[in-house]
């Protein structure tokens, strides 16, 4: 009997909460869980761990997961009067019986996952919709995030939305985020006030929590320790998607902030970093009928060191 394993497989996780496992052609994988339509798990070709779970991950609801994708639906942060981010990463998501047509390869592992709202949500946020996610990981093990978002609703609803991606790092003070120089910020520990950044990278000395606008399609974290590099990429429809006009939000609690949360280790901040593909500084708008697609696209590749120097644009272009 082959023990060879399918290449999307439903099971439990912690809790017992139900998981799907997808497995990429040369042993890559990821991992999402129905509750909160959240990846907790990516992993590379030879079974390295690319994403931050905390060692105090609560699979728990009320309480979201903490680390790996979460998503930040239908309000980003304490943008609105919702609960911070949003409840789609708290809520039970389903497997999407009817799901849109795979795109053209068919060398990939994917899962469909969608989310509609309950009578309790509706009270709290009156409006309908159909929120559908796929999760694919391709031939390569790069890591695939697409989310369609439709109005079933009689009237025009307006959302903030992000991936909240949790980077697994070798040591925060090693990494370098590229792509963002020279951009505006808001700065969430400056009562969002507006800055423009100088560096011509971004680097970790202490708590950051910021929402980059306007920014590119395309934004590198890399590792310095590992020497391998995140490639970021976001991407969507031209005319509603994540391109030019979205934002990125960056984030690490640094020392003080990670001992006041319950549910992450007092030293984990080294060991993580979230870049955000997100839409939050301008609310996405959807009439009846309209439908907002927004994909992320993950992938890693090994950072070129050169004499002080990594080489950015290797992973950048492409
Ligand atoms: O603990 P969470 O609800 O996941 O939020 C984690 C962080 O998200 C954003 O970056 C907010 O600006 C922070 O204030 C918050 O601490």
């Amino acid at each position: 009997m082959s023990d060879e394993k399918p290449p999307v497989e439903i099971c439990k996780g912690v809790n017992d909460l139900d998981k799907v496992v997808l497995r990429g052609l040369r042993g890559s994988s990821a991992e999402v869980y129905l509750y909160g339509g959240h990846v907790t798990s990516w992993k590379n070709n030879h079974d390295e761990e690319l994403l931050f779970l905390s060692s105090k991950a609560i699979f728990k609801p009320p309480k979201a997961i903490r680390g790996g994708i979460p998503i930040c639906f239908p309000q980003f942060g304490s943008h609105g009067n919702l609960e911070q981010h949003g409840f789609a990463r708290n809520r039970f998501w389903s497997i999407d019986r009817s799901p849109p047509p795979p795109t053209a390869s068919c060398n990939k592992a994917f899962v469909d996952l969608i989310f509609k709202p309950s009578e309790e949500d509706f009270k709290i946020w009156p409006h309908s919709y159909e929120f559908r996610l796929r999760i694919t990981i391709g031939p390569g093990g790069d890591l695939m995030l697409t989310s369609r978002i439709k109005n079933t609703d009689g009237r025009p609803f307006s959302f903030t939305f992000a991936y909240r991606t949790y980077f697994s790092v070798s040591d925060i003070s090693e990494v370098r985020v590229e792509g963002l120089e020279t951009l505006d910020y808001l700065d969430n520990l400056k009562s969002r006030k507006r800055f423009t950044e100088q560096c011509d990278a971004i680097t970790f000395e202490s708590e950051v929590d910021r929402i980059y606008l306007e920014t590119p399609t395309k934004i590198a974290i890399m590792d310095h320790e590992k020497k391998q590099t995140f490639v970021l990429r976001k991407d969507g429809l031209p005319d509603a998607g994540m391109s030019r006009s979205s934002f990125c939000m960056v984030w690490n609690p640094w020392e003080k902030k990670a001992k006041s949360m319950m549910d992450f280790g007092d030293d984990e901040y080294k060991y993580m970093l979230c870049v955000e593909a997100a839409a939050i500084e301008k609310a996405v708008t959807l009439k009846p009928g309209e439908e907002w697609k927004g994909r992320l696209y993950l992938s890693v590749v090994p950072s070129t060191y050169r004499s002080g120097q990594l080489a950015p644009l290797t992973a950048l272009q492409g």
